[in-house]
């Protein structure tokens, strides 16, 4: 069970959650006496195995929130669970094996290679050197870099995608239940940075981890979440739902300010629905078909209201494929890709260029 608003129980979410914070409160010593919590009676749950994004402006309490989880920052007041066990009752290290910790930049060791980074963890926790050994082999082919190429590189040597990789692999080394990632991917530069998204994805989904991440970028929000929590200051709830339902019906003013102020709103509303977006056809005959090259924002607004994949037929009425939210990030990703950007006008609309914030 989910909390979704401020009347359900924390309670009920807190058994089956991987992560739960109970009325969660963090002030620092600086905001006291001034204008208020950094983080403000917060109550969420992580679902187990899902991707949990908070998104927010900057300064409203986001890495806060992660790094109280991992008890890089202690709570001023109330609870935070894994897995129904409070996180404070945990040693500090057997805590670090059950919650891998990505943050921007990585914050490699730059004297050490990037196998022996990779193998901190193990280390710590006791691992011999064998089973180490196949960990860091198995871990640097899972995020694309060939162990023979770079195992006894250092990071000084790798590009910010390859060190980024390096940074992934360290956190899942004992392979935790959770993953907590701070803005993982922001100091990558916008192609690699869509590479990584996609790759992380990928491994999230072989590995069936849970993922708690923040990040600045509504873009990479939509793109990566199951569920989106869009915070205000104090880290306060603006809408906790669907990538999809945030985009589509922001549940506040602060909300519908982060959608509809960047550029995926205004792509929805002027990008349009194309053949290599598809999703493949469904057998569904009750639904009424898309027809290609209908904007993204009826595409949205369609799908929120059905149950599933909808038909979406040619000029000519043929099925063509189906539309689902994947369909819609694509057409997003494809209308965001950085060529287009320098193409500046595309074959039926306005230049890309002059819809960017
Ligand atoms: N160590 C600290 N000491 C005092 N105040 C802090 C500390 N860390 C964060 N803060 C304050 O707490 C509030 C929340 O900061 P936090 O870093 O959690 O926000 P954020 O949403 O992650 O921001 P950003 O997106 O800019 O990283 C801010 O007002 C910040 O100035």
């Amino acid at each position: 069970m989910r909390l979704s608003g401020p009347g359900a129980s924390v309670r009920e979410v807190a058994d089956d959650a991987a992560i739960a914070f109970e009325h969660v409160s963090k002030s620092y010593a600086s905001d006291r006496g001034a204008s208020g919590a950094a983080v403000d009676d917060l109550s969420l749950a992580v679902s187990p195995h899902e991707v949990l994004v908070l998104v927010g402006p900057s300064g409203c309490g986001k890495s806060t929130t992660l790094r109280m989880a991992n008890r890089l920052v202690e709570p001023t007041s109330g609870r935070i669970m894994l897995e129904g066990e409070d996180v404070t009752s945990v040693e500090p290290v057997g805590l670090r094996r059950r919650m891998g910790y990505v943050i921007q930049n990585v914050g490699l060791f730059p004297h050490r290679t990037v196998a022996q980074n990779v193998a901190t963890v193990p280390g710590l926790v006791g691992w011999d050197r064998k089973r180490t050994a196949a960990r860091v082999e198995e871990l640097l082919a899972l995020v694309g870099l060939d162990p023979d190429r770079y195992a006894r590189r250092f990071p000084h040597e790798l590009s910010g995608g390859e060190r980024q990789r390096v940074g992934v692999a360290r956190a899942l080394a004992t392979d935790p239940p959770v993953l907590l990632m701070d803005e993982p991917f922001g100091a990558v530069d916008p192609v690699g940075r869509r590479r990584l998204q996609t790759e992380f994805a990928r491994i999230q989904r072989a590995l069936g981890i849970t993922v708690m991440l923040v990040t600045h970028d509504i873009d990479e929000a939509v793109r990566m979440a199951d569920r989106v929590a869009v915070l205000s200051t104090g880290a306060r709830i603006e809408q906790l739902a669907s990538p999809l339902d945030v985009v589509a019906r922001p549940a506040t003013p602060a909300v519908a300010d982060l959608v509809g102020r960047g550029r995926t709103a205004r792509l929805l509303a002027l990008g349009r629905l194309e053949r290599p977006d598809l999703d493949p056809p469904v057998q569904d005959g009750t639904a009424a078909p898309l027809v290609l090259g209908v904007e993204l924002g009826d595409v949205l607004a369609a799908l929120v209201g059905a149950n599933g994949p909808l038909p979406v037929h040619d000029e000519h009425g043929r099925v063509v494929g189906s539309a689902t939210p994947a369909t819609v990030v694509r057409a997003l990703d494809r209308l965001t890709e950085p060529d287009d950007e320098t193409n500046g006008t595309t074959a039926d609309g306005p230049a890309l260029g002059t819809l960017r914030t």
